[in-house]
């Protein structure tokens, strides 16, 4: 159907007794596009996902995959998913696994092709008990694509995988999404979410605290820094001078080095090599994906919001969300959960 979403969640609730896992997440994600879900350890990332599959239910709101219900676009073998808990059986191969999948979708890949989607080809006759963390992560992913979904969701993909593992990762994801399939991954590597989405919503103490492409997120925190290297002495007067040059919002400085955040990074440089000969090593960088998790998660006070963004950034959460919700060590929602679609639409 034209124009039905790949997902519409409406005001998505999802308690555990006193915890707001989920505390009213709405969103709609076009075909196509490829979301990464970040925010803190508890931010309610998973739990939007099992509401999303159909793997948790709400409690209040409703989800929406493709204008049906989770259970029957997942039977319909539309969606795909790596979840967290997702566990394969350890005596089978790899080549198994994913062949076990494919025989209960109606519209599978060709075993061989979904191996080699997800480079699992030359681990295919490996037993899954004898993976590795990283190939493990590879042949989750052979198993969620066998089903040649449209839609697929991806909780922490690159997880246990070393650098190259997940750049590999990436380069078969792209191809996958080149297709002009739905994405949607929840990280903790930003720099994945910045280089790989085209839309990233950050989730802050179960609500979304921002939804725009990487660099409107990114602008959230306006302006640039500066890091320097100092050989002068530091007394009180040099620190009140430079943390009033122009522009200069915040100085921060440890022995000879320090940083400097500015909302005008020409008129501070200028300012400071007028004043200051001893100065080398100065580099001036934007801002980056972590520094606009920090401030939208944490509330951070030395970033202020780009007024462009309110639209798109809910700022007045950004002020009254706590800092990141520790993790705790019940990770038992994901535990009690069907480890795969296959056990939801059963
Ligand atoms: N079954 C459960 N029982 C009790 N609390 C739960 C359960 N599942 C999740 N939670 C709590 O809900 C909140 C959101 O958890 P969730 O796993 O969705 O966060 P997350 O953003 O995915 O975190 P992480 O980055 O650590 O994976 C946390 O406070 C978590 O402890």
């Amino acid at each position: 159907m034209v124009n039905t979403p790949a997902i519409q969640l409406t005001d998505l609730k999802k308690s555990f007794g006193h915890i707001r896992a989920v505390a009213g997440v709405s969103l709609t994600i076009e075909p196509g596009e490829v979301v990464a879900l970040l925010g803190p350890n508890g931010a309610g990332k998973s739990t939007t996902i099992d509401l999303a599959l159909g793997l948790a239910h709400p409690t209040s709101g409703a989800a929406e995959l493709f204008g049906a219900s989770p259970r029957s676009a997942i039977e319909s073998g539309r969606v795909g998913a790596m979840l967290q808990g997702g566990a394969l059986l350890p005596t089978l191969t790899v080549a198994q696994s994913v062949a076990l999948v494919a025989s209960v979708h109606r519209h599978p890949l060709p075993v061989e092709e979904a191996l080699a989607r997800a480079r699992c080809t030359e681990i295919a006759k490996q037993r899954v008990s004898k993976l590795s963390g990283g190939q493990l992560q590879r042949a989750r992913f052979a198993v969620a694509v066998v089903s040649n979904p449209d839609l697929l969701f991806l909780d922490e993909p690159t997880a246990a995988m070393d650098v190259e593992a997940r750049r590999t990762f990436w380069q078969s994801m792209r191809e996958f999404t080149d297709e002009g399939r739905t994405v949607v991954f929840a990280t903790h590597y930003l720099d994945e979410a910045d280089t790989y989405a085209d839309r990233i919503v950050m989730l802050s103490a179960g609500r979304v605290v921002a939804d725009g492409s990487p660099s409107e997120v990114k602008a959230v925190v306006s302006g640039r820094r500066i890091r320097a290297t100092a050989d002068f002495e530091w007394n009180l007067d040099v620190e009140q001078e430079l943390a009033t040059l122009p522009g200069v919002r915040s100085l921060e400085h440890r022995g000879a080095h320090f940083t400097l955040v500015s909302d005008d990074s020409d008129a501070t440089l200028r300012s400071l090599l007028s004043a200051y000969q001893d100065i080398r090593d100065i580099e001036v960088t934007s801002h980056t994906m972590d520094d606009a998790f920090l401030a939208l998660t944490e509330g951070r006070s030395d970033f202020e919001a780009d007024a462009d963004n309110r639209a798109r950034v809910d700022l007045s959460l950004v002020a009254d969300v706590p800092g990141a919700i520790a993790a705790t060590s019940a990770k038992s929602s994901h535990d009690a959960a069907p480890a795969t679609l296959e056990e939801v639409a059963s």
